[in-house]
């Protein structure tokens, strides 16, 4: 792990001064602090007070920070939900020994065992101390949270019915005020289970400084988060911004508000830099594709000054993936505080809803011959194909690009209207396939991608588990083909031991393969381009400037005849039209002219 990372999430110092309000808050609500109340209110799933829940969680939370225990305290990582909810009855039992069993004791025992039951039903594996109980359906949110009639409106209008594995965890679990790393499959609902949580803690817009932030790997997904954030809250006046180039043109951003920010690390990390963007009153931070921000390199640099720019002490931060590797975890474990951990199914798995292919394809030259046989065959679109990287992209668009296909092409050397634009024509199904780089994988949700082809075998198990997942989604089958070539063949293993946890069928000689761990893949691969490299630039750039308009490329002449000679025939053609047609022929006659002048000459005499 990169030195930078121990600074992630740390910096967070409590300014008396300046936030003499909460501070004042805050003590209030350590006196009035009982926790044997807050869980029977918590667990007991009845209609109750929205304002008594949260505030409950938050002075538990709040008194295991005070009492300066373990940062990690409760953590009692892959017990499962059954242990956890033990660990609690014993503690509640020690607390309490001398008042002999209770009423209410005995129902939170049974709704702990309730709780374990329907958590065992949606596969949801949770860690850590009093975990909340899930919800059950939507109209919970209103009977035990005391949500805004908006909200339920907003979902039923979106076709939401009932909520998914994840969000009837997390979002309890966020409403709560406890901070909250989750895994769930790609297409399973995160960006909901934090977004919805998310909206009921605002509870109204206010201009008091930025009050939430949720930051994406890549400007794509910031676009899509935004967008979805605004239709959720739909009818309220939240004030939902987007971190944009035109945003980082003022001088000074001290003084910039609004309910939601969602950026980019860099553009954040630049807008506190340089413009004094000012984060300190952050109550709700999520890190969405968490493991991704986390990569060692340059994004977890522009991660760790935003997280510590967030330094508001009452803060509920939040981690959100589909993959959760052993790092991250145990990053988030050392500096988060008395976090829940909620794992969907098992953790690091494709979803069980695609289809999974590996094809051999030997070489370059096999794998554009099976991606042509395989359009022959069948070609099912919407198509996502990915490659390793953007010049790769443009060689393939360079190929499809003339076939009877509507291809398009997306990679981080267009711009962003030009990736907006590719995004959007994919959607609405104007580009049937579209070839890109991992500058999608994470995070996009196209609706019904009915196929995913791995051009380029994936660099790891993860990029593969994303990449994959841009099919299958919000309960929809799907299919992913990926081909391999002998370069690739070390790297099967970590691949198909995705493909047989999500219950894919794996030759036995793949699975015999050693294991190979931490390594990226990339090798260096023949280009794909059967043409000379100049041309293929050429055409790919050509190509995008033509977007929208009609399709009549230019083709080689049929022309038999030299240039200027055919130019003057159709110039000579277009300014006789309307005319008779007498053209000028060349003479049947095999004589010399002179001759046949003579002759004719001859006989009009
Ligand atoms: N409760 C629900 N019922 C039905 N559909 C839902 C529900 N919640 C979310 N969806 C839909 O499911 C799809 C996938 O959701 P989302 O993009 O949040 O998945 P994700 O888990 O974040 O995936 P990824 O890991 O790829 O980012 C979206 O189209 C979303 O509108």
């Amino acid at each position: 792990m990169e030195k930078g990372a121990s600074f992630l999430f740390a910096g967070i110092s409590f300014d008396k001064k300046k936030f003499a309000d909460d501070f004042s808050r805050f003590k209030e609500k350590r006196e009035i602090d009982n926790p044997e109340n807050d869980i029977s209110l918590l667990e007991s799933g009845k209609a109750e007070p929205a304002e008594a829940t949260m505030v409950s969680a938050s002075m538990r939370k709040r008194k295991t920070r005070a009492s300066e225990k373990d940062a990690v305290e409760g953590f009692n990582v892959f017990t499962g939900s059954n242990k956890s909810a033990q660990t609690v009855v014993v503690n509640e039992e020690n607390e309490k020994e001398e008042d002999g069993p209770s009423k209410a004791k005995k129902e939170l025992n049974r709704q702990m065992e309730r709780d374990a039951v329907f958590r065992k039903k949606y596969s949801i594996h949770v860690s850590g101390t009093n975990v909340p109980s899930p919800l059950k359906t939507f109209a919970e949110l209103s009977s035990r949270y005391g949500c805004e009639s908006y909200l339920l409106h907003n979902l039923a209008e979106l076709g939401f019915k009932e909520p998914t594995p994840i969000q009837r965890q997390a979002i309890t679990v966020l409403l709560c005020d406890r901070e909250c790393f989750a895994c769930a499959p790609t297409g399973s609902g995160k960006t909901l289970a934090f977004l919805c949580p998310m909206l009921m803690k605002l509870k109204h817009a206010s201009k008091e400084g930025i009050r939430a932030v949720i930051m994406c790997p890549t400007r794509e997904l910031a676009v899509q988060t935004t967008r979805e954030c605004k239709n959720l809250a739909k009818g309220t006046k939240f004030r939902i911004k987007l971190m944009k180039k035109e945003l980082m043109r003022g001088a000074d951003l001290s003084k910039f508000s609004c309910d939601v920010l969602i950026s980019t690390p860099l553009r954040l990390r630049l807008a506190i830099r340089k413009k004094k963007m000012d984060l300190s009153r952050v109550e709700y931070l999520v890190l969405d594709e968490a493991d991704k921000l986390f990569e060692v390199g340059s994004l977890l640099k522009q991660i760790d000054p935003v997280v510590k720019a967030c330094s508001n002490p009452s803060i509920v931060r939040s981690l959100f993936s589909a993959t959760l590797p052993d790092f991250v975890e145990e990053l988030a474990r050392s500096i988060m505080h008395d976090a829940v951990r909620v794992i969907i199914g098992r953790k690091n798995t494709a979803s069980e809803l695609i289809k999974q292919k590996l094809i051999f394809a030997g070489s370059e030259e096999g794998k554009l011959l099976a991606l042509r046989q395989s359009f022959a065959e069948s070609l099912n679109p919407p198509v996502l194909i990915f490659l390793q990287s953007k010049e790769r992209a443009k060689e393939l668009y360079g190929e499809l690009a003339y076939e009877n296909i509507r291809v398009g092409v997306i990679h981080s050397d267009l711009s962003q209207t030009e990736r907006e634009d590719a995004i959007d024509d994919f959607r609405a199904g104007k580009i049937w396939v579209l070839i890109a780089t991992d500058v999608i994988a994470r995070g996009m949700d196209f609706k019904g991608v009915n196929c995913v082809i791995n051009y380029d075998f994936p660099d790891s198990a993860a990029a593969y588990i994303h990449r994959i997942g841009r099919s299958g989604r919000a309960g929809r089958s799907g299919e992913a083909i990926s081909f391999y070539a002998e370069d690739d063949i070390p790297f099967l293993r970590n691949i198909a031991n995705v493909m047989e946890a999500s219950g894919c069928e794996v030759p036995s000689w793949i699975k015999a393969l050693p294991k190979l761990r931490g390594k990226k893949h990339r090798p260096r691969r023949e280009s794909i381009s059967t043409k000379p490299k100049d041309e293929t630039e050429g055409e790919a750039n050509q190509k995008v400037k033509l977007k929208g308009k009609k399709r009549r490329p230019r083709r080689v002449s049929i022309s038999t005849k030299p240039k200027d000679e055919t130019e003057g025939e159709a110039n000579q053609k277009m300014k006789l039209r309307g005319k008779r047609l007498h053209p000028q022929r060349v003479s049947i006659s095999t004589k010399p002219k002179d001759e046949l002048k003579g002759k004719r000459t001859k006989v009009c005499n």
